[in-house]
């Protein structure tokens, strides 16, 4: 709870209004209580007449919508404080992510992530809303009403003073108790979010594999865990009021017997003051108790807090990039200067060494698994070398800004994210630049894309589902073609697609590269031998390691396994 209590003490403002309100609150039941008894001591006993008590009740009316007044008024600020902490989590939380390396990013899944983002940090609400407010509360009332039990009755103030610790002493127990189950409530909570999207996502796949029966268990035994985790936290909270409740009742009744023996029996108080410290006396166990309950709620939050609070902890994992800028007259001279890295489980890549000039078209060739989109990937910055450079010009990559990198380059996946929104939204985040209707649409003509979007009824403004759904693969990457055309970057990285294209897409795609080339370095992990045949250089990958560089000739001449290679796609011709 440390976290969660330094983060509510950081907003003073709002501690101070917490505290100035719950005297107020103190004040008003105190003087709620005094209105209340003078007004039937005065009718009962004094026999006074409606006219002598009316200033009395309009004292009650006041005090009562004081008390209302300054309770709501507490309330709010305890909601406020809520959300002023939520949204600093949910910030902290969506730049920790964001910060976090292409690697980092994906691992974990993604409904585990949503959920700590989104559960977790509402789960920390109650701590705010309703633990510090009443922690404040029962800082502050008791003892206003202690002070003033005991300028009454010293007796009955010991008995409070006596009886009063046994609540946070149980409290504590509880405290105890609950921590491991309110952290093991929320884990399961995770758990089963993660489990719930992980298949929503798969679900086709599922489907297709006649798996989904076994995935409807495994969800179903996924949230039973988590209502069973829910039901034991439940169990101890209703335990744990019945015994409070059962604490400050009989509290209550110890001081309403020995009340009622000194006012009866020995007759040595009056009836004003029995009857005021029998009014107070619930009050001030009412608070302790309001206490205990909210207290459970703060349990709550707190295995909430620890896992956003780790989440906030784990090691930041930024690749530190630096200030240095970038021009952007021509595109850069890139090399790669003994450069390693290797994954943490398993393959690495070794003191790779070459230059790429600038307007160049390479081609990364290898097998499957060779670390082909892995180099890619080390070209864009979403990975760091373990040791060795890639230098732009005569800097070290991550010397420069990370924004004036980016701005340089375009990444054509096989799988662009196309996200939910219209084609011409998705086209436009190409670039960050103004941009018209006129500037897109050329965009798309050059990527190949206009005539499909004059097929469609609502052209450019065609809506697309998430993950671009309602567009073929191809469509996707002429899509991620024209967001290119739109920035015109001086880099552009481009992972070929490996399906067979028809001979049109394959056409367009040829020349959308072609006309890229005028402006751009090109670096393509390339499958089909026209672009391999056609590329400035090309790099030969086999198992991490750089077997050979230069042109296809060269390559066809010294390197035995490209040889075989181009062969094999060939079906034995090299020529
Ligand atoms: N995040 C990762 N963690 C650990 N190993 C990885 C990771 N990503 C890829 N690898 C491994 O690194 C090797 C190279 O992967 P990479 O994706 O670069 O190959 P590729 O040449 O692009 O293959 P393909 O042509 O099939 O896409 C593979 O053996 C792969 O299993």
């Amino acid at each position: 709870m440390k976290h969660l209590s330094r983060l509510a003490f950081s907003h003073r403002k709002m501690i101070m209004l917490l505290i100035f309100t719950s005297v107020l609150i103190g004040a008003t039941i105190i003087g709620q209580s005094y209105f209340f008894v003078a007004i039937v001591d005065r009718i009962f006993l004094d026999e006074q007449s409606f006219r002598e008590i009316l200033p009395l009740l309009v004292g009650l009316l006041l005090v009562l919508a004081g008390r209302t007044l300054f309770t709501w008024l507490n309330g709010r600020t305890g909601v406020k404080l809520a959300s002023k902490a939520k949204r600093h989590y949910r910030q902290s939380i969506i730049k920790k992510f964001s910060r976090n390396p292409v690697q980092t990013s994906l691992q974990g899944q993604s409904g585990r992530k949503v959920s700590v983002l989104m559960d977790a940090v509402d789960e920390v609400d109650g701590y705010f809303s309703s633990y510090v407010p009443q922690m404040i509360q029962t800082m502050i009332i008791p003892v206003m009403i202690l002070i003033v039990v005991f300028t009454q009755h010293i007796y009955s103030g010991l008995i409070m003073i006596i009886t009063a610790p046994f609540i946070p002493l149980f409290m504590a127990i509880i405290g105890v108790m609950t921590k491991k189950k309110s952290e093991d409530q929320m884990e399961k909570m995770n758990a089963f979010s993660g489990k719930f999207l992980d298949t929503l996502q798969g679900l086709t796949t599922l489907k297709l594999f006649g798996r989904s029966k076994q995935q409807q268990k495994e969800i179903e035994t996924s949230s039973l865990g988590f209502r069973d985790a829910t039901m034991e936290v439940l169990k101890v909270a209703f335990v744990s009021s019945l015994m409070l409740e059962f604490i400050s009742m009989l509290s209550i009744g110890i001081i309403a017997l020995e009340i009622a023996i000194r006012l009866v029996v020995f007759e040595s108080v009056s009836f004003f003051t029995a009857f005021f410290i029998l009014i107070l006396a619930p009050e001030f166990y009412l608070t302790l108790k309001d206490f205990g309950s909210a207290f459970h709620t703060g349990r709550g939050s707190s295995g909430a807090a620890n896992q956003l609070s780790g989440e906030l902890e784990k090691e930041e994992e930024g690749f530190g990039w630096g200030e240095a800028k970038l021009g952007r007259e021509k595109p850069p001279l890139i090399q790669l200067k003994d450069m390693s890295f290797r994954y943490e489980k398993g393959f690495s890549m070794e003191n790779l060494q070459a230059t790429i000039l600038p307007r160049s078209q390479v081609a990364i060739v290898g097998k499957s698994g060779a670390g082909k989109s892995t180099l890619l990937h080390l070209f864009a910055g979403l990975m760091k070398p373990d040791s060795g450079e890639i230098f732009i010009n005569d800097r070290p990559l991550f010397d420069y800004q990370q924004r004036e990198w980016f701005s340089q380059l375009s990444y054509i996946s096989q799988n662009p994210y196309i996200f939910s929104g219209t084609i011409a939204d998705n086209i436009a985040i190409g670039d960050e630049k103004p941009y018209t209707r006129n500037d897109i649409k050329k965009a798309a003509e050059k990527a190949g894309i206009a005539a499909l979007m004059e097929s469609l009824e609502q052209g450019y403004d065609t809506p697309v589902g998430e993950g671009g759904r309602g567009l073929s693969g191809g469509e996707k990457q002429r899509l991620a073609i024209a967001r290119t055309f739109l920035k015109r970057p001086s880099v552009i990285l481009f992972d070929e697609p490996t399906t067979g294209l028809d001979l049109k897409t394959e056409h367009i795609l040829q020349r959308s590269i072609e006309e890229l080339s005028r402006f751009a370095t090109i670096i393509t992990v390339a499958h089909r031998l026209h672009t391999i045949k056609n590329a400035d250089q090309i790099l030969f990958l086999d198992n991490g390691e750089l077997k050979g560089q230069g042109t296809h000739e060269d390559l066809l001449e010294t390197v035995e396994d490209y040889r075989a290679m181009v062969s094999a796609q060939q079906g034995g011709d090299t020529t």
